[in-house]
């Protein structure tokens, strides 16, 4: 069910590199490095301890990261909140993965704030712990076995191995842990992304495009298994093209265009009050530009 899943994103692959970007082998979601202080914290770390009733959310403060000129997010600000799910919404090149990357740490940002329950994601003691995050589909070794992924990943973060047969289940791969990845379709390997993200029981989910690729089963499954983790109290924010299904999965949404925020809030606020689809407000927030003849926004910012 996790599109664009994965568990391990690729190296960044556009543009020259930032020289301040951490290697993408510590990325959030296989945080191979990041957690290896599993075994030297204890139940005290208050970040991490489950019972403070899934309360992080997301804080993103004026975010901004230039590439040369060009500002694939440009001073951004939204938050998202424990116990919804919602949509991270914009059209291609709007800044929604490299905002995602910020926010999991992947991407050093050229000023402002992206903090996961009130700090960057270096400042989280077991991150693993705190959040999962799904960001692309393509990082499994084809020839390891689906359970096989996870159990390192489980290692390596310092989680208990019976998490693993948990999660499979979660996602709908309980039958199909024991085949190798490279056999799996694009949506098993969205579920197994999905997977490594929940390993760590995690109060919040970040996930690229999960809806990618999944046929209708899958997609419904994935809105049923959202719903079910927001409704638990954990934060959930997905990005996603597909608006017709991010219209019945989401209770919030966030724009974006051009780097920049046109709207944030309830989905019902905003299909209600103009008695638009989705679809047809996504189209008119993302229109460029974002300021009417006369000079003044007429996209509505922060929610
Ligand atoms: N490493 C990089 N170097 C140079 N430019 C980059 C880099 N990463 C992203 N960009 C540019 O920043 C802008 C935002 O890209 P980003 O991938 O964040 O958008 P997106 O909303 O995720 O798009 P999509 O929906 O197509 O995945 C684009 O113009 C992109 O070309």
């Amino acid at each position: 069910m996790g599109a664009k899943a994965g568990a391990t994103p690729r190296p960044h692959s556009r543009g020259e590199p930032d020289a301040r970007e951490r290697p993408t082998d510590t990325d959030a979601d296989t945080d191979t490095d990041t957690d290896t202080d599993a075994d030297t914290h204890t139940d005290a770390d208050a970040d991490t301890r489950l019972g403070d009733a899934m309360s992080a959310g997301i804080t993103v403060d004026a975010l901004t990261k230039r590439y040369g000129p060009v500002a694939a997010v440009d001073g951004l600000s939204f938050t998202v909140e424990p116990g919804l799910v919602t949509g991270f919404l914009g059209p291609n090149g709007a800044g929604k993965t490299t905002t995602l990357r910020m926010l999991l740490g992947l991407v050093t940002p050229t000023s402002g704030t992206a903090l996961i329950d009130g700090r960057p994601y270096a400042g989280l003691r077991r991150p693993r712990r705190v959040v999962g995050a799904v960001l692309e589909a393509t990082g499994f070794h084809p020839g390891r076995r689906g359970r096989d992924h996870l159990r390192v990943l489980a290692q390596a973060g310092g989680i208990a191995p019976s998490r693993v047969d948990e999660v499979l289940e979660q996602v709908g791969l309980g039958d199909a842990g024991g085949r190798r990845v490279g056999g799996y379709s694009l949506g098993m390997r969205q579920r197994l992304g999905l997977a490594s993200a929940l390993l760590g029981d995690p109060q919040v989910l970040v996930l690229d495009e999960p809806a990618n690729g999944l046929d209708p089963a899958g997609m419904a499954d994935l809105r049923d298994l959202l719903r079910g983790l927001a409704a638990e109290g954990r934060t959930v924010l997905m990005s996603s093209h597909v608006l017709s299904e991010v219209a019945q999965t989401v209770d919030r949404v966030v724009i974006v265009a051009g780097g920049t925020l046109r709207h944030a809030g309830p989905l019902a606020e905003l299909t209600a009050a103009q008695g638009e689809t989705l679809e047809a407000a996504f189209l008119r927030l993302t229109a460029t530009p974002d300021t009417d003849p006369s000079g003044a926004v007429t996209a509505p910012v922060r929610g």
